[in-house]
């Protein structure tokens, strides 16, 4: 049987003006339902490239993505994305941003009072129901990501796409973040495609980390099983032996995957 989400020998090569590169190459991944994945490695080396072939904005050269065995083709409401900024659309509440995706999934199957109900529940999740009438402009950097995430979540996706979801955010807040996403995953049993470049963070939230190789050309190099208990908790994991272990994988390899200019 073929996994949930299947990257079957994905590559890609981008035409520019100084001619073709060589973006991605022979790239393989199975997720199941329900994991939660991190994707790690240099800046350049295809992250974003790899996360927006499974949204659909980019078409792979060869290979090609499946989910529940459908080819992946254009962007769909069954993979949401969540980028580092924000895009909610500042004209708009908090409570119609998240509206305007609700009634676009759940317009035909729930009616006005369910989709008021659930825009709500939605909010609640993320603790952002008090802001429900301001614009984007009106609350902090954090408080928007929590919205992004709230409107990924109501259109109930089959994949949650995040790319550096809290990468702008400071420490404190993107821990609180990070804490809230992970109670949310476990209880939804979402299935989360997350770019990091925070090794931490790749740590606490996944199940598997993919260390991706430098590009051009790049590949998946590795990919570390992160097999520690739920629920997990940031303050007992700093002492604890086996997260310390995944860390060090982690940071290894990307010392070992230095880009020439940064390894001197
Ligand atoms: N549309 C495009 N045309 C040409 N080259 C591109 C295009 N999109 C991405 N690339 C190149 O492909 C490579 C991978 O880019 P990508 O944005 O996926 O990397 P990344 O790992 O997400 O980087 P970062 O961590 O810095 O965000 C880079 O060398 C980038 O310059």
């Amino acid at each position: 049987m073929n996994a949930y989400l299947s990257i079957d020998d994905v590559g890609i090569t981008f035409q520019t003006e100084k001619g073709s590169f060589r973006a991605l190459d022979h790239v393989n991944l199975k997720v199941e339902k329900g994991e939660f994945i991190s994707i790690i490695g240099h800046s350049g080396c295809g992250k974003s490239t790899i996360l927006n072939i499974v949204a659909g904005l980019l078409q792979a050269t060869e290979g090609g993505v499946l989910l529940e065995n459908r080819e992946v083709d254009s962007p769909g409401p069954d993979r949401a994305v969540v980028f580092q900024n924000h895009s909610l659309l500042p004209w708009l509440s908090v409570y119609d941003n998240i509206k305007l995706a609700v009634d676009k999934v759940h317009g035909k199957t729930k009616s006005k009072e369910e989709r008021h109900a659930w825009i709500m529940h939605n909010l609640q999740l993320v603790r952002m129901d008090h802001a429900k009438d301001k614009t984007p402009n009106e609350i902090s950097g954090g408080m928007k990501q929590r919205v992004g995430i709230a409107r990924a979540l109501a259109m109930e996706p089959k994949v949650l796409l995040l790319d550096e979801p809290f990468g702008a955010l400071d420490a404190l807040t993107r821990a609180h973040l990070q804490d809230s996403l992970l109670e949310i995953q476990r209880r939804l049993g979402n299935t989360v495609m997350m770019i990091t470049h925070d090794v931490d963070e790749a740590v606490l939230l996944s199940d598997r980390i993919v260390m991706m190789s430098n590009g051009p050309a790049a590949s998946i190099a590795q990919i570390l099983k992160v097999d520690l208990p739920h629920p997990r908790r940031r303050v007992e994991l700093a002492d604890d032996a086996q997260y310390n272990h995944y860390r060090a994988e982690v940071l290894r390899f990307l010392h070992g995957h230095a880009p020439a200019s940064a390894a001197a």
